[in-house]
């Protein structure tokens, strides 16, 4: 059995103190990674809650030339869809980043879903050749079913998931049914890991899979190698003294 990541859990009292701290947060890991060797690697999540972080993160001081950007996990539309992962991050993080166009590592969404996983499958083979590590950092959202990337709690995702990434087609209460997503074994390959939780409607998965370690939930599962924070703002979960870095 692996050794447990230490974990953290962070509460912030607004969305933006949030963003504002899960930028400096990724900004250190990577920086800190970029120490030890020539390049980092972020798996960057979806979704309407890292919008902040990422505007924030496109004005860190970091030598972007040696970052490495990956998805978690992906919508199956184009690129430019709305609804699109990459479309997002293109709008907030890549829109005045100077980061090598060979840095981003999109999920591919053309042909058939379960081939497009098969190429970032590979995609994942070579760009980490040393397979017991992944990302330096894994970006991470938390739906208020309790899913993570597109691992949903139907799919019962395996920890041991021979696969690095999957085509899956979400449960009905989601608009974008197909999706493609790394597998647990690769977020937990990982060497960190940062979860990224704002709004009400997330309060009953926050406290299943922190306070009940509900392992039905897929994000229960997530543990990365070192280090697994939480940062999350009052309304996910309510705490009288949050840390208010707008004050
Ligand atoms: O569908 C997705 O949902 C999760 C959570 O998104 P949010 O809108 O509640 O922040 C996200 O992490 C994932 O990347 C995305 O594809």
């Amino acid at each position: 059995m692996p050794d447990s990541p230490s974990v953290d859990v962070t509460v912030f009292s607004t969305y933006e103190a949030l963003s504002q701290a899960a930028a400096a947060h990724v900004q250190s890991v990577l920086a800190r990674a970029l120490n030890e060797q020539d390049r980092c690697a972020l798996a960057l999540a979806g979704g309407s809650t890292p919008r902040r972080l990422y505007e924030h993160l496109a004005h860190a001081d970091l030598p972007w030339e040696r970052v490495h950007l990956f998805w978690g996990d992906e919508r199956f539309v184009p690129h430019d869809d709305p609804k699109s992962n990459v479309q997002l991050v293109r709008e907030t993080l890549l829109a005045d980043l100077a980061i090598p166009a060979d840095n981003v590592h999109p999920m591919p969404t053309a042909g058939t879903p379960e081939a497009a996983a098969s190429t970032y499958a590979a995609h994942l083979q070579r760009q980490f050749a040393d397979q017991a590590h992944t990302f330096d950092c894994a970006l991470l959202g938390l739906g208020s079913d309790g899913h993570t990337a597109s691992l949903f709690p139907e799919h019962n995702p395996l920890t041991t998931d021979p696969k690095q990434v999957r085509a899956v087609t979400a449960p009905a209460r989601h608009d974008v049914k197909q999706r493609l997503t790394c597998t647990l074994p690769v977020f937990n390959r990982s060497r960190q890991a940062l979860f990224l939780v704002s709004g009400e409607a997330k309060r009953g998965a926050v406290r299943a899979v922190l306070d009940e370690n509900d392992a039905s939930l897929p994000a229960t599962h997530i543990s990365p190698r070192e280090h697994l924070a939480w940062f999350l703002d009052t309304s996910a979960r309510p705490q009288p003294n949050a840390h208010d870095l707008d004050r």
